[in-house]
């Protein structure tokens, strides 16, 4: 349990959001340079909730995924994980926190393992830095890879595995300590398609299974088609949202309905996708009118 410090003295209601961002800003300063890698960006994920985050290079998708692995703190704005604060925490809380509260995978398999101990001694060492026995650990490691798919491999070294064993060693160790969310950066960046359907598959278990959120960064469309929601930043805020409906087509197939939404900020500031706007020209000025279900917006006309 997170002490009252960073969690503010109150444990997170079960049915709020995990994740809460709010007009979170991060400035990178070199010099007399300034980088707004986020520029007031709102988010919110629900328990066991996984969603994609996609968006060009440089929207600041990175710098969001180190702010909730507690790896880089917001300049300005709130985020808020499982009832931490990720704005206020000391250097303590932060160990706890990343120790106890996420996990994380990247998408440079190397990476993610250490070299020079097997796949077992790789997912139970999440576990020894949290004071956990010897016993009890290597249990739960070889449980986790079983689980994974990856049981054939845990006296294997990393160089001794294909790049998808390792992306599920990878997993087992993001998941080693129990974590309420799993951030993966790229998990199938170097993966080919059918082996990125298996770790995609392995993440969809993870949050269907055992209630963990998970936010996953991608360029690759077969994980960002396959989520229920997928969030696209731009110029460092969520500018859009497709929500998908799954449904069964009663032949063994399944069928998918789309539904892209702009996001809407606390001011009603709303993004018009680029396409929309150079479709029909419209630039610095747009006319309004409220219709009974909906709002229309028409080019300024010249005036
Ligand atoms: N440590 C840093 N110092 C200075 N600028 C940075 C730093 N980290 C990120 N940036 C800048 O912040 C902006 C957002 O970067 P970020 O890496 O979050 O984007 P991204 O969406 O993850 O891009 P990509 O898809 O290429 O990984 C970019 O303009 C980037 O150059």
């Amino acid at each position: 349990m997170a002490p009252s410090a960073v969690r503010d003295g109150s444990a997170p209601s079960p049915s709020a959001p995990v994740v809460v961002c709010e007009s979170v800003v991060r400035i990178h300063r070199h010099g007399s340079i300034e980088v707004q890698a986020l520029q007031g960006l709102d988010l919110s994920v629900e328990r066991g909730e996984m969603i994609a985050v996609v968006g060009p290079s440089g929207a600041g998708k990175s710098t969001l995924l180190s702010i909730l692995a507690g790896s880089d703190a917001p300049s300005a704005g709130r985020v808020r994980v499982d009832g931490w604060d990720l704005g206020g925490l000391s250097a303590s809380g932060r160990v706890r926190y990343r120790r106890d509260v996420v996990g994380v995978v990247r998408q440079q398999t190397s990476r993610n393992l250490v070299a020079h101990l097997t796949a077992e001694e790789n997912a139970a060492m999440p576990a020894a830095l949290a004071g956990r026995g010897r016993k009890a650990r290597r249990a739960h490691a070889v449980e986790l890879l079983d689980r994974l798919g990856v049981g054939d491999c845990a006296r294997r070294l990393p160089h001794e595995m294909s790049g998808g064993q390792q992306q599920r060693v990878a997993l087992a160790v993001a998941l080693a300590n129990g974590p309420r969310v799993l951030l993966a950066d790229e998990p199938t960046g170097e993966l080919d398609t059918t082996t990125a359907h298996e770790i995609l598959g392995a993440l969809r278990t993870v949050s269907r299974e055992d209630g963990v959120t998970v936010v996953v960064v991608t360029h690759d469309a077969t994980v960002s088609d396959s989520v229920e929601r997928t969030v696209a930043i731009r110029d460092g805020r969520t500018s859009s949202e497709v929500l998908r409906t799954f449904s069964d087509d009663g032949d063994g197939g399944s069928s998918v309905v789309a539904q892209e939404y702009a996001v809407m900020d606390r001011a009603g500031r709303v993004q018009v996708p680029r396409e929309y706007r150079d479709a029909l020209d419209l630039t610095r000025r747009v006319r309004l009118a409220l219709e009974a279900d909906h709002v229309s917006m028409w080019p300024d006309g010249g005036r």
